[in-house]
């Protein structure tokens, strides 16, 4: 007897994996390979930045009550004591009427406390000895860079979950991190199954197609900031692909397969799954493309089974596997991140399913808006180049008109969400 399955909405599908609590682990990797991985704890000042007070121009670092009474009829003249640039610093301690020539980033000597800029000093010697004079007063502090103005040692910087940019590289570098605690990229293992897979480098032949998705959810496992180990192609063999998955599940964090989910009379990952007594979260969701998804959990791993069907699996994985291995990576919001944007196009089609169409979102005169990328079928490949979001169409009994707001899911956005529904 055929076995109907029972769809369920996308957000309890999503929170039946999330429930999941998959520890993420930390590594330690040198601040030249850190970029673009995710802090594993919060980014602690660790010294004042900077960590004395400096010159922030080129000019001379003078007491500013020595200045008070300069003016356009009453210029004051400082004798230039001592001359430094930056990483230099003047042994010098700077009495009545004493300046010290100084450069950007250098100390502060002892004693000064505000920075004429060369620009409005007069220079010239007399005897020798160095002098100059000014025409304005300066307050104390004026035109100094100030020690812990930039970090304050203890404070907390960054939270733990954030991203690396070239930003928090600079501060890493700033407070000696040479050695960077990051979370460790979990091991997603990628089996693609399908007697009609071809490889990238065959040449086609009748009822035969290229493996594209293992390609495809490679870039995606490695976009999400997890580590693919791609174990190859399978033929629809029950057999043959009950003992390779069987097999690698335990070398992995997570296993995605793409393909033989349905229920068709070659989709054996339903009967793998129940082989394994694998307890089976959801194999059908109320969406379009990515129905069949099927997520399993056995003996502590979740197992994907990602559709076959090209746009199906690129949203399953989006959707699904996305968030948990953010969550691995200690994000607070490992969910796609959600906004508005203003349909350009009708879809005058209902659907009882929520639809998440491949669009393009483009900025304009600030708002987003949003059409389709292609062809919005679930076997189509080449609406997903242009994909920069998933357009989320409520299921109903009525189509959606041009104008009308939707939420859309940015696919490369990195400040997430959340929880989306
Ligand atoms: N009677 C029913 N038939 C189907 C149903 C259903 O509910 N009842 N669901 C349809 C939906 S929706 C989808 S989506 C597909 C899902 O099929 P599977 O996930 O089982 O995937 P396959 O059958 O193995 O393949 C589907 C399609 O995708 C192509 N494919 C597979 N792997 C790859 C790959 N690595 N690279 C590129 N393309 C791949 C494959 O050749 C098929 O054309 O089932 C519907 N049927
Ligand atoms: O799983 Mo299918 O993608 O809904 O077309
Ligand atoms: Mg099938």
């Amino acid at each position: 007897m055929f076995e109907r399955r029972q769809p369920i909405p996308i957000g309890e599908a999503v929170k039946k994996i999330m429930e999941y609590q998959i520890p993420g682990k930390m590594e330690y990797v040198l601040i030249e390979e850190s970029y673009g991985r995710f802090l594993a704890e919060d980014l602690i000042a660790t010294c004042d930045v900077p960590h004395f007070d400096r010159a922030p121009y080129d000019g001379f670092a003078v007491r500013s009550i020595d200045t008070t009474n300069a003016s356009q009829s009453n210029p004051i003249e400082f004798e230039v004591i001592d001359h430094i640039g930056a990483g230099m610093v003047s042994n010098k301690v700077v009495k009545d009427n004493q300046a010290v020539r100084i450069m950007t980033g250098a100390m502060m000597p002892e004693g000064t406390d505000a920075v004429v800029m060369l620009e409005v000093a007069k220079t010239y010697e007399k005897n020798g000895t160095p002098y100059m004079s000014i025409k304005r007063s300066f307050k104390k502090g004026e035109n100094v860079s100030f020690r812990g103005e930039d970090a304050t040692k203890g404070e907390i910087l960054v939270k733990k979950g954030t991203l690396i940019n070239p930003g928090i590289q600079a501060m890493l570098a700033a407070f000696g991190y040479k050695k960077v605690p990051v979370a460790q990229k979990p091991i997603v293992g990628l089996f693609a199954t399908g007697t009609e897979l071809l490889e990238v480098e065959e040449p086609l032949l009748p009822g035969k197609i290229r493996n594209s998705n293992s390609h495809m959810i490679a870039a995606q496992i490695e976009r999400a900031g997890a580590s693919v180990q791609y174990f190859g192609k399978l033929p629809d063999e029950f057999d043959t692909c009950f003992e390779a998955v069987k097999d690698v599940i335990g070398k992995v964090d997570l296993l995605v397969t793409t393909g033989g989910v349905s229920v068709g009379d070659f989709d054996y990952l339903p009967e793998i799954y129940k082989k394994l007594n694998a307890e089976v979260l959801f194999n059908k969701v109320a969406m379009r493309p990515g129905s069949v998804t099927t997520v399993a959990h056995y003996n502590g791993k979740l197992l994907f089974g990602l559709s076959g069907n090209p746009s199906a699996c690129y949203v399953g994985f989006e959707l699904f596997v996305r968030p948990i291995i953010r969550k691995q990576l200690f994000t607070e919001k490992p969910h796609l991140r959600k906004e508005k944007a203003k349909l350009d196009v009708d879809f005058p089609k209902a659907n009882p399913f929520t639809r998440l169409v491949r669009s393009t979102v483009t900025i304009d005169g600030g708002r987003l808006r949003v059409s389709p990328s292609g062809l919005d079928k679930s076997n189509i490949i080449m609406s997903l180049a242009g994909a920069n979001s998933l357009m989320i169409l409520p299921g109903g009994t009525r189509g959606i008109q041009a104008g009308s707001e939707v939420d859309v899911l940015l696919l490369e956005d990195q400040t997430g969400s959340e929880w989306p529904w």
